[in-house]
């Protein structure tokens, strides 16, 4: 509910994280006291910086607690606390700080706002008045006659176009050796104009004009009165007297009401209930973000066993997410069953069995003859034909990929399939049902492997090959994490595992019984292949959940990777088996092998219509890989380094190792770089094949 972190050494940097407006619900308030008492008390700290999560400081108080009894820390002492401190507080506002987020922001020593950046107090509109100081404070800090421009006014001390928290922490650290009494707005006296009587009762006569009845603007008059007369320990006495009337009256519940009327009225949808087909790790993740949202759900096992063992883990999933938000979790959402017989009335299915066509094809077929005619049927397949599984229906323009990441309550992407035979209104449902649960949804054409993994093939392919060639899992992975990447290739593989690629690579031929014994050393299908990550899965390591895989972990499930000399061994006997003089490799070369081999993939997706524009893959690779935002995404990245360099690069990679056709520049690249690089918002322009849907 808030982050507590110490950045430049000195700054304790708290971050409210209560999505969508990090409304200051009970949670964060208990946040906020508990960091606040941490950086007091520490004395590495000399200031504080508060801001608020995902581009919002804070949206209020959280409305929806206002029905029950007040729960966490009491405001007003949480408030005062904050500006009677003796370090500087400063507060960094980037979109809203509205109600209690303003006051929030008012008893902050100083307050840095982005240009974009909306103050105010619109409790007016709840039937309610600011009252943790906010009336009181607010007039001291710009007097009775002010009706401008924050700047203007003195309510910011600064208005930045740039990141307002990183403004805020040098900021912080130069106001570090100054007086703070000043900086207590309430410690202020309110400047008035000399007809405040008169000023005051024109108002009230206008908003008894404007809106009559209605008591919350008229409170505010007299809350306004109370700031200019009297000290600020009676002002804000004055200010709770006023907000206790006004918070029990029926106005104030009208209005509130409406405020989530109006938002409810708004999400009319499709979906109501959903199937989850099949309860290991991805079902269950997709089960609990579906119950998220208040989609009630039936989620079907084949065996008593394993839906006794699923039913345990979402219900604990369930109770942890549910603590963690503060709400209560939504148990009541869940049927549990063994039968696709219960599905018959549900509106959506998500099938997430093992990753089978046959087995998949048979739940299709079953899903055809026990679902109702509209229910959209959707595949979880993270890789396999959309189409193929749409032609045993009897419904194919209802069928979707519905493609989530692991763990999938947690891993923002969502790709979106489009089949051919999928109708736009099934891809419109599953976009929009992607939004609800809080994804980020990317429409993708039906190709082996999406988008994501379609690209990945090639990525870690690079690796392996740099692993033959002289490389160890360590220097690779050092080379990507300087570049970025929050994890190099291999400690990501061993956190995904790694028997799932192993299980792929079998069923396409390229290892198992069905390779052609006439293959010649190190290739397989006319191309260049690596043995070395089907070898390490044949030693039974299949990464973090085993223990071992490129890295050795002190236990099973262990995340702490250690280099291990059985792969070092691996590599020395592989390479001495086949030959190969292991060679000094550059970490400008794994970089550019391993990152440029990816993006001439995504070249090839958007020339064949796969993804609908660049700034599609990039995102699908920020937020279903962890590619490092600051480099922009794949695509992105390639234009930064200039379209006319990869290409050079590509071509002498792809000299050096003919086999590899991933290494081979894509036309569309020569295309951009023959017509003049244009920029990545234009390349959409020289795609000649789109997919109907994208
Ligand atoms: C730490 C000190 C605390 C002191 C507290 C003292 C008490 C003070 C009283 C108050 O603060 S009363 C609240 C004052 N704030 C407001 O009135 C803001 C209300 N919200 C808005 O005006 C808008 O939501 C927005 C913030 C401008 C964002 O608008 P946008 O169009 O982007 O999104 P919405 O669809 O409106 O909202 C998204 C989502 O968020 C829910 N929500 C918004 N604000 C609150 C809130 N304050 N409390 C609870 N929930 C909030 C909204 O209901 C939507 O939810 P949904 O489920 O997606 O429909």
């Amino acid at each position: 509910m808030a982050r507590y972190e110490l950045v430049k050494r000195s700054v304790a940097l708290i971050t409210l994280t209560n999505p969508p407006v990090n409304a200051s619900s009970s949670a964060v308030r208990h946040a906020i006291a508990k960091s606040m008492k941490c950086a007091l008390s520490d004395p590495e700290v000399t200031a504080v910086v508060i801001c608020g999560e995902n581009g919002s400081f804070c949206g209020g108080a959280d409305i929806r607690e206002f029905a029950g009894p007040l729960k966490g820390p009491p405001l007003v002492p949480l408030l005062d606390a904050i500006e009677a401190g003796e370090k500087p507080v400063v507060a960094a506002i980037e979109g809203v700080a509205l109600g209690g987020g303003f006051e929030l922001a008012l008893v902050c020593h100083y307050r840095i706002a982005h240009s974009k950046a909306r103050l105010g107090f619109p409790e007016v509109t709840l039937g309610i008045l600011p009252a943790a100081g906010g009336t009181q404070r607010l007039l001291r800090l710009i007097g009775i006659p002010a009706a401008a421009i924050s700047l203007k006014l003195g309510i910011v001390d600064q208005v930045t176009e740039q990141n307002a928290c990183e403004v805020a922490v040098e900021f912080a650290l130069r106001a570090v050796a100054k007086p703070l009494l000043s900086r207590r707005v309430s410690m202020l006296t309110t400047r008035c104009p000399p007809d405040l009587d008169a000023l005051l009762d024109a108002v009230t006569m206008q908003v008894k004009k404007k809106a009559p009845g209605v008591m919350a603007p008229l409170a505010c008059i007299q809350a306004v009165r109370a700031a200019a007369t009297m000290p600020y320990y009676k002002g804000i006495k004055r200010e709770g007297e006023l907000m206790a009337t006004l918070f029990n009256s029926g106005q104030a519940w009208a209005l509130q009401y409406c405020f989530f009327a109006q938002r409810t009225a708004g999400k009319w949808t499709l979906i109501r209930s959903a199937a989850v087909i099949g309860l290991g790790t991805m079902g269950r993740g997709i089960a609990v973000c579906l119950a998220r949202v208040g989609i009630s759900v039936i989620a079907v096992e084949s065996e008593k066993k394993l839906l006794e063992t699923g039913r345990q883990m979402v219900i604990g999933m369930l109770e942890r997410d549910a603590k963690r938000r503060g709400v209560s979790a939504s148990l009541n959402l869940f049927k549990f069953t063994l039968s696709l017989h219960d599905l018959k009335d549900v509106d959506l299915v998500i099938e997430v069995v093992f990753e089978d066509m046959a087995l998949k094809k048979r739940v299709f077929q079953e899903l055809s003859k026990v679902c109702r005619p509209a229910t959209l049927l959707c595949t979880n397949t993270s890789g396999l034909d959309v189409d193929a599984l749409a032609g045993v229906t009897d419904r194919p323009h209802l069928v979707v990929g519905m493609h989530f990441f692991s763990p999938a309550h947690v891993m923002k992407l969502l790709e979106v399939v489009c089949g051919p035979r999928s109708s736009s209104e099934t891809i419109a449902t599953a976009m929009s049902l992607g939004k609800r649960m809080g994804k980020v949804s990317v429409a993708v054409g039906n190709c082996p492997g999406f988008v994501r993994n379609r690209m990945l093939k090639p990525y870690i392919d690079q690796a392996t090959f740099l692993l033959e060639e002289g490389a160890t899992p360590e220097q690779i992975d050092k080379a990507l994490e300087d570049f970025g990447f929050a994890m190099g290739v291999f400690r990501m593989s061993d956190l995904a595992g790694l028997d799932v690629g192993w299980r792929v690579r079998k069923e396409s031929g390229l290892n198992g019984s069905d390779v052609d014994p006439e293959s010649p050393p190190r290739r397989r299908q006319g191309r260049r292949y690596c043995l070395i990550p089907d070898m390490v899965c044949e030693q039974g390591r299949f990464g973090q959940k085993t223990g071992g895989g490129w890295y050795m972990y002190d236990k099973r499930g262990g995340t702490n990777a250690k280099p291990d000399p059985l792969i070092q061994n691996l590599l020395e006997t592989y390479r001495s088996k086949y030959g190969i003089q292991p060679r000094n490799i550059s970490n400008q070369e794994i970089v550019e092998r391993c990152l440029f081999a990816l993006a001439n993939e995504g070249f090839g997706i958007l020339e064949d219509g796969m993804a609908a524009r660049p700034e599609d893959i990039d995102v699908i690779y920020l937020f279903g890989y962890g590619f490092p935002r600051h480099r922009g995404g794949p695509m992105f990245y390639a234009s930064m380094v200039g379209l006319e360099r990869v290409l050079k690069r590509l071509e002498h990679y792809h000299q050096a190792h003919p086999d590899v056709p991933h290494l081979k520049p894509s036309p569309l690249l020569k295309t951009l770089v023959a017509c003049g690089i244009p920029p990545v918002q234009k390349w959409r322009e020289h795609i000649k094949t789109m997919h109907s849907h994208l």
